[in-house]
């Protein structure tokens, strides 16, 4: 039987394709070869411009020991090849190996065009190639506002364009190769095999089989899995309300809400590459700053900025941030720090009360106190009771009444001479404890001298108030985890500020410490009153089971209407156990069979302390992908994170394990279902909960599997 055209016409890798399907990825194919054409041109006469610094070279040298008869031959070749050269310098050229990460095809009146978005502009009109840098208005315009088949009108330089968007995709270039293509909602992915598939085929195949990926009781969907293709670029899939984020004025305040996974960081940190795109002089690398709360969010906010175009990141945590602006503000590193304010302390010395009454008390002195003065103003302060009581009771209930005793008690030892200025004639030997220790480690004696972290940005708003503040201003701020910034450090950044071109992003039910005040406070303090407000409504990371599990365990704290998740996802499991030492095994067997199935894929386990934390990972210490993340210190490598609720602020794993959603761990009180919801919300495809004990009371309306069924082995 003679075959039509087209079966004949069918490649093996595409064989599984629908007609459709095929059709598209042999357009997206033809487009990257001339792309890749066009750049290999490119490139090939950029070598020749080698060879042109090395004619120029020779001449010079010629031109040494040229006789004055010879020499305005040589000027004047030495001339002409620096024009060549000039002519021929353009700016960086797009990766060859994945030169953009969208293909835009527009028709305007008779004329159709093919965009390609990218990281950098390179155009060949004669080969029809145009990539564009994603930053640049009128192309970005098209691209994220209208979808496939709608017409647009868009003001492009000079004139407004009307049309058509005739195709609109998503696409990923793996190592120079097409992996996936996304149009509308069929996306097609190339496997490990080399074979395309539709999305939907392709989760099958890696999970084992339609209606085995992502079951309840196995971890692990196959997000993690070889040879399955990278996701699109992040910049790629920015969605219309994200994009007029993105696209807001400079000079107009921002702040960013929206729940957890929304994209916050994701819009701060384009917002930030687009504004200093537009207006380098303005807004150059040197004088663009990100801070965030958390050493991990600090590491991850430094990752995502590289592929914007920031290979030295300007992003820095608050402490680092605050400890710089002190050594500005008075000329000296801060003293040092006492690294364990009791709790009660430490809360009152970030709360709004303390904020609002310091910022309101009349001070008499002219000009900027000296650092000492302020010192010992503070230190009266912190053991003044009347004072305290004052505060306390203007935070109306949110402080207890023994933050005032703890607070007097822990400052007073602040406030003592260091045993080293007491035995200043004792023999430095007989300083040390009989294990090496200065004689006041680990002893309440140890705080004689020191301040406390939380006391820097006191001091530096208390110097900001009096006197301004000292070192260079940034020209473009974003504060992310915004929640977590005491009013105290958002007036000093404030004031560090130039203009008013700064970012907020937060989300008050991820508020993990008493300083937040609400939205109109921090702004006021930042100095970005009438900021422009933009609420992000869809939950990306986390698939819907997850998202509306996170809803619940908010309960009455929980934002009206629930959330709007971007995809469906599989279940969340609960396991119980009757004590801790089950549960772990249970876990770490799970955890190896991961590793070993899914060798790309990134899990957490995320405990509500770090000494739960130390015991799990002590269990998978043999493994090398098994790493213990503290206090932020995550590679952001494929592998397990064994970690605790206050070092993943910010952050997202493949897979996430609550390991201790007992009673104890999660009692009910507000900020304890605002760390579980922290903690459930990092996961961007599946996430179990084990129990080990009496169940958290978070987890009501989540029930525990079947007791006839039974906690599933690992292996
Ligand atoms: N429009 C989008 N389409 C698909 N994925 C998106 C989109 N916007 C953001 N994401 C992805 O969602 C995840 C969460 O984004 P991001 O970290 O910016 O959210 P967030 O609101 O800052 O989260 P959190 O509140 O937990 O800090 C990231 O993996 C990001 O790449």
């Amino acid at each position: 039987m003679a075959l039509n055209r087209t079966e004949r016409a069918v490649a093996p890798d595409l064989a599984e394709l629908s007609v459709e399907e095929r059709a598209l990825v042999e357009e997206e194919e033809a487009v990257l070869a001339a792309v890749q054409a066009a750049l290999e041109a490119r490139r090939t006469t950029l070598r020749a411009e080698g060879d042109l610094v090395s004619r120029l070279r020779d001449l010079r040298d010629e031109a040494l020991e040229a006789t004055p008869k010879d020499l305005p031959t040589v000027f004047q070749e030495m001339g002409l090849v620096r024009a060549v050269m000039e002519r021929k310098r353009g700016d960086a050229l797009p990766d060859p190996a994945a030169p953009y990460f969208a293909h835009l095809r527009v028709r305007e009146g008779g004329e159709v065009r093919d965009y390609c978005l990218g990281r950098h502009t390179f155009v060949d009109r004669a080969a029809g190639v145009r990539v564009v840098d994603w930053r640049f208005a009128p192309v970005a315009g098209l691209f994220y506002r209208y979808r496939e088949g709608e017409e647009f009108e868009e003001p492009f330089p000079g004139r407004v364009s009307a049309g058509v968007v005739d195709a609109r995709r998503i696409v990923v270039i793996e190592r120079g190769v097409l992996t996936r293509v996304s149009a509308g909602a069929r996306t097609v992915a190339r496997g490990g095999d080399g074979r395309w598939r539709s999305a939907a085929a392709e989760t099958a195949a890696l999970a084992g089989g339609e209606g085995t990926a992502a079951r309840e009781g196995a971890l692990g969907t196959g997000a993690g899995a070889r040879g399955r293709a990278a996701a699109p670029d992040i910049t790629a899939l920015l969605d219309p309300e994200q994009f007029e984020a993105v696209a807001a004025p400079a000079d107009r305040p921002l702040l960013v809400l929206g729940s957890a996974g929304s994209g916050k960081t994701t819009v701060a940190l384009h917002r930030l590459a687009r504004i200093a795109f537009d207006d380098p002089r303005r807004f150059p690398p040197g004088r663009l700053q990100v801070v965030v709360p958390e050493v991990g969010l600090a590491r991850l906010a430094a990752r995502l900025l590289e592929p914007l175009g920031f290979d030295k990141a300007p992003v820095r945590t608050l402490d680092t941030w605050s400890r710089g602006a002190f050594q500005s503000a008075f000329g000296a590193p801060p003293p040092r720090l006492f690294g364990d304010t009791p709790p009660l302390a430490a809360r009152l010395k970030r709360h709004p009360a303390l904020f609002e009454i310091l910022r309101r008390r009349p001070h008499v002195a002219r000009e900027r106190p000296s650092l000492s003065r302020l010192r010992r103003e503070l230190g009266d302060l912190f053991v003044d009771r009347g004072f305290l009581e004052t505060v306390v009771k203007a935070a109306g209930g949110d402080l207890p009444t023994t933050a005032i005793e703890e607070t007097v008690r822990h400052t007073r030892l602040q406030l003592a001479p260091p045993s080293d200025d007491l035995l200043a004639g004792v023999d430095p030997d007989r300083r040390e404890t009989l294990d090496g220790k200065a004689i006041d480690e680990d002893t309440p004696e140890a705080a004689a001298g020191t301040l406390d972290p939380e006391d820097l940005p006191i001091l530096l708003f208390l110097s900001a108030l009096r006197g301004g503040v000292g070192g260079r201003r940034s020209a473009h701020l974003v504060v992310d985890e915004a929640e977590d910034v005491s009013l105290f450090e958002l007036y000093v950044l404030g004031k560090h500020l130039a203009g008013r071109s700064v970012t907020l992003a937060g989300d008050e039910s991820q508020q993990t410490f008493s300083s937040y005040a609400g939205w109109p406070e921090a702004l006021a303090a930042l100095g970005a009153e009438g900021a422009a407000t933009v609420r992000l409504e869809t939950t990306y990371r986390c698939p819907r089971p997850i998202a509306e599990l996170a809803h619940a365990i908010l309960g009455p704290i929980a934002p009206a209407g629930p959330p709007r998740a971007g995809r469906d996802g599989a279940p969340v499991s609960r396991f119980d156990f009757p004590t801790e030492a089950h549960a772990h095994l249970f876990l770490v067997g799970a955890i190896r069979d991961l590793l070993e199935r899914e060798p790309r894929a990134s899990a957490a386990v995320v405990c509500h302390a770090p000494d739960v934390a130390r015991g799990i990972h002590r269990l998978l210490a043999d493994l090398p992908e098994a790493r213990l993340a503290l206090d932020g210190k995550f590679t952001f490598r494929p592998g397990v994170d064994v970690t605790d609720v206050a070092s993943v602020k910010g952050l997202e794993f493949d897979y996430v394990i609550v390991p201790d959603a007992t009673a104890r761990a999660y009692p009910d009180a507000e900020e304890a279902r605002r760390r579980l919801h922290v903690a459930v919300t990092r996961a961007a495809h599946q996430l179990w909960i084990t129990v080990p004990g009496a169940p958290s009371p978070l987890l009501r309306g989540m029930l525990p599997p079947p007791a006839s069924s039974g906690p599933p082995t690992g292996r």
